[in-house]
């Protein structure tokens, strides 16, 4: 009989946001070469495992409805490869795994991947696996390219895929308004768009990224605005024209500066301090360019498992636009 833990195991994992993404060329394998600074924000999502003889996913929270629950979810992904990993019947996990979700759904923010993670740390302990971080780390780039962020979190340089991290010194703590669109965007949509608009006109390139790195490491805020760059930026704009707008009233409402979120359409705007994000918040909200304009800050720990039960969960300040 293997071992399973009796009680129910909550982990909460955070969104990142790339505060620089240097996109290079397509590689063989249709990946793309990156060159990427995470930071881990806290918008957050909670996944529960707990044994179950039915296997059985269950998706509460925003965006809920467009979340899969059958086997292309990202948590049972997880699950499959912990179990072939670990000599477990894949086709028979015997667990129930509940998501709550604060991370917007294909918005860039890399919300299945979050899960994913969660899934692997909760299940490891659930299981009494004992996999190391290495380990877990490994599975999770199998997993997919920001699945070893969202396990690790704080702030971090990726390369290769964005699977290969390295921890970047990051003083103090930044504060984010994250303006949430409509609909989401296709990663992979994105991605090509961008080859796309470089195939006809040589789309630029952000510059070098150790400037960016200095500026984390001063804490400085207005200097870190200044080198906030995203390739997949034009990419995103020009699949979501309406983006535009919601950048532009970002930095009219007082934002230092803001940037497309990953593949978007959500946009992070970066600010002063705490309160100055919560004012540009609510004018933000009263633009009407998005869907929910929300406040965050970062860095924040990767996937964790939590000592407190999952009903003490933060609710974080949320404006409907
Ligand atoms: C946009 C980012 O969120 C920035 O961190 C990531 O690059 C995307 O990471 P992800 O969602 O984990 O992506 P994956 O599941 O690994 O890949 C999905 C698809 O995105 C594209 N993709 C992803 C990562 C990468 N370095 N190059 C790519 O071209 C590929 O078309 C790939 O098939
Ligand atoms: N656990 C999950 N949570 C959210 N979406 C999931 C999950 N598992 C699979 N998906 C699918 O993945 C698609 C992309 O959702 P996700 O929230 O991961 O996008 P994203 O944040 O833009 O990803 P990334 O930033 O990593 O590129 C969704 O449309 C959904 O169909």
């Amino acid at each position: 009989m293997l071992s399973v833990v009796p009680t129910p195991i909550t982990v909460r994992v955070p969104a990142k946001v790339n505060l620089h993404l240097s996109v290079g060329d397509a590689r063989p394998d249709g990946y793309h070469e990156l060159v990427t600074v995470f930071q881990a924000l806290s918008l957050t999502d909670d996944l529960t495992v707990l044994a179950s003889d039915e296997p059985v996913l269950e998706v509460q929270g925003e965006g809920a409805d467009s979340v899969p629950t059958g086997p292309e979810n990202l948590a049972w992904k997880a699950v499959r490869l912990l179990a072939e990993h670990s000599g477990r019947d894949p086709e028979d996990p015997g667990l129930r795994i509940s998501i709550n979700k604060g991370i917007p759904v294909a918005g860039g923010m890399a919300g299945g991947s979050a899960d994913a993670a969660a899934a692997l740390q909760a299940v490891n302990q659930l299981w009494r696996l004992e996999l190391g971080r290495d380990e877990l780390s490994e599975l999770a780039a199998q997993l997919g390219s920001d699945v070893p962020f969202s396990l690790q979190g704080g702030t971090a340089l990726g390369t290769g895929r964005g699977e290969s991290l390295v921890p970047v010194l990051a003083r103090h703590t930044f504060h984010w308004v994250i303006a949430l669109d409509k609909e989401g965007l296709s990663t992979p949509g994105v991605y090509g768009e961008l080859d796309r608009l470089r195939a006809d006109n040589g789309n630029g390139r952000i510059g070098e990224v150790e400037p960016l790195l200095e500026a984390l490491a001063s804490g400085d805020p207005r200097q870190l605005a200044l080198l906030l760059g995203n390739d997949l930026q034009a990419a995103a704009v020009s699949l979501r024209p309406n983006l535009r707008r919601t950048l532009r009233a970002g930095v009219q409402a007082g934002a230092l500066a803001g940037i497309v979120s990953g593949s978007g359409p959500t946009c992070a705007f970066l600010c002063t301090d705490a309160e100055e994000a919560v004012r540009v918040a609510a004018e933000l909200s009263g633009a009407g360019v998005c869907r929910t304009v929300r406040v965050a800050h970062g860095p924040v720990p990767g996937a964790k498992v939590l000592s407190e039960e999952p009903a003490n969960r933060p609710t974080p300040p949320q404006v409907h636009a």
